[in-house]
């Protein structure tokens, strides 16, 4: 069984290591296997009697530089060590490991960067505090535009490593070799792309020891496998529930279909399109397994909603954007069932956030913006809106709302109120076609009506909708994803 994979936060990190050092391993022990991971990395990456620059900063970063220098002067590599900072104001562990060095140091402004079969870059890592500016800037451009192969220690030097945001300038890698965890950083945009191929090396540190704070996670299946539905021998349909998707009027009633095949597909035992009067006729012409109910506005959904088995909704796709939408949320919301919105339902709220300010009575609920449909709904809220770290933005978000968020994009983050978050990273250019988010909303909706708690069914929808999309590729329309769930789901489910 795969276990969660925790993404530590920069100080969350400090405490796992913290925790390794008090438990008897010491720092300099610590960084001298994080240099060993680094050197191992280096000698798959450069040729024999390769030239490689190591450019140490003034920290631990700069330290793991140190021991890897030394460790690839051993073993035949012609190894420049380039300092950002003075020699002697280094401290603690990285001062012990430059003592190891034999080597001079010569200044990072100095280094022939265009001349390296391998650049290492030890300038910065979870330490990074601020802006790059003057000397520190001027190197990480000089390495990116060498264009020499760049292994990172931990992090591009310059990349956050709890945003993946770039800070001012960073180092454009190959591989990076981090310790202990992945960390956001290395899937959020930017970083991402910075980061290259990610190594993670065993150092001793267990991510999973920290005495505080919320918990991110990549999203894979080991986060929510174990909570897939799956149907028993003795299952009825309407054990395996019942999601009720609104459509559109006539001449916007695409998405719905697309969003009720979806959810039918994930193993939504039924699922009912309801439809304004007018648009009826359109919908009955084109569906089959799903079935349809007219639906005048909010009173019509009202009444619908006394029947009780329809235990999912998914409001929004091609709704339109004005007041009926807003009551008709407003109605979903009173009827307490597991609720699903998407773009008209959540642009109608544009600067209206307030008015769904913790409104879900503990009734599982998910939001699928992407990121300008979270500006429309969030409009007049700089606590949510301004944090450059899209983590950051999506769980402000869902712990004022009271509902799961899921911020979408290429690298989609999930995240509860309760603090919980997933970073997804299986997604494919692909899936930016008309169409796509309708589908994602249909499975998370079919998923939360087979009762799979609302994060988890958020995640594994955002993982399945990606999977579908990237086994396709080129190509791709939103018609097809939903066919493409079964062959996902056999593979979780074997
Ligand atoms: N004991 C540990 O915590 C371990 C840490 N390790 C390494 O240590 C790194 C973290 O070390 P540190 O916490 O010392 O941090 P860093 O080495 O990442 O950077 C901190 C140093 O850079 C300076 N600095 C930060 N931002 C700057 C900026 N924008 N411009 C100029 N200077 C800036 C700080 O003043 C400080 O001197 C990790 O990324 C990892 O590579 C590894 O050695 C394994 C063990
Ligand atoms: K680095």
């Amino acid at each position: 069984m795969t276990r969660p994979e925790p993404l530590p936060l920069a100080y969350q990190m400090r405490q796992a290591d913290a925790a390794a050092i008090a438990a008897g391993t010491p720092g300099l022990t610590l960084m001298k296997r994080a240099g060993h991971a680094v050197a191992e990395a280096a000698l798959r990456m450069a040729p024999p009697g390769a030239r490689v620059v190591v450019a140490a900063g003034p920290g631990n970063n700069g330290g793991d530089g140190f021991v890897a220098a030394a460790l690839l002067a051993g073993r035949d590599c012609r190894v420049t060590l380039a300092l950002l900072g003075d020699r002697e104001r280094l401290r603690g562990d990285a001062a012990l490991a430059a003592a190891e060095w034999q080597g001079q140091a010569i200044p990072v402004r100095e280094a022939a960067f265009d001349e390296a079969d391998l650049i290492v870059d030890a300038l910065f890592g979870t330490g990074l505090q601020r802006d790059l500016e003057g000397e520190a800037r001027q190197a990480v451009e000089r390495m990116n535009a060498s264009g020499r192969p760049v292994l990172a220690v931990d992090l591009p030097s310059g990349i956050d490593s709890d945003s993946g945001a770039v800070r001012g300038a960073a180092v454009l890698a190959q591989r990076t070799v981090t310790f202990a965890a992945r960390k956001p950083g290395h899937l959020l945009l930017p970083g991402r792309r910075f980061a290259g191929t990610v190594e993670v090396a065993d150092i001793g540190i267990d991510p999973h020891a920290r005495t505080s704070g919320v918990e991110t996670f990549a999203n894979s299946p080991g986060l929510w496998r174990e909570a897939l539905p799956r149907p028993g021998l003795d299952s009825h349909k309407y054990d395996r529930g019942h999601t009720l998707v609104l459509s559109g009027g006539a001449t916007r009633t695409g998405a719905a279909r697309l969003a009720a095949r979806a959810a039918l597909r994930i193993g939504s035992g039924l699922v009912t399109v309801a439809s304004p009067p007018e648009a009826l006729g359109i919908n009955a012409a084109q569906l089959t397994a799903v079935m349809l109910r007219g639906c005048d506005g909010p009173e019509g959904l009202y009444a619908i909603l006394k029947d009780e088995r329809f235990n999912a909704l998914l409001l929004g796709p091609a709704l339109g954007v004005h007041a009926a939408t807003r009551a008709m949320v407003t109605v979903a919301i009173h009827a307490r069932r597991s609720l699903l919105l998407d773009a008209d339902a959540l642009t109608s709220f544009e600067g209206l956030a307030s008015e769904l300010h913790r409104v879900f009575h503990g009734a599982p609920a998910v939001l699928t913006p992407h990121e300008g449909e979270f500006a429309r709904l969030f409009k007049g809220h700089p606590d949510i809106l301004d944090p450059p770290s899209k983590l950051e933005r999506a769980r402000r978000a869902a712990a004022y709302t009271g509902a799961v968020v899921v911020l979408k994009g290429m690298d989609t983050v999930i995240a509860a109120p309760d603090g919980r978050a997933a970073i997804n990273e299986n997604g494919t250019p692909y899936l930016a076609t008309a169409g796509s988010g309708d589908t994602l909303g249909g499975i998370v909706a079919g998923l939360m009506a087979q009762h799979m708690p609302a994060f988890e069914a958020a995640c594994a929808g955002v993982f399945i909708h990606a999977a579908a999309g990237a086994g396709f590729g080129p190509g791709l329309i939103a018609e097809d994803l939903a066919d493409l769930i079964p062959g996902v789901l056999r593979q979780l489910l074997s």
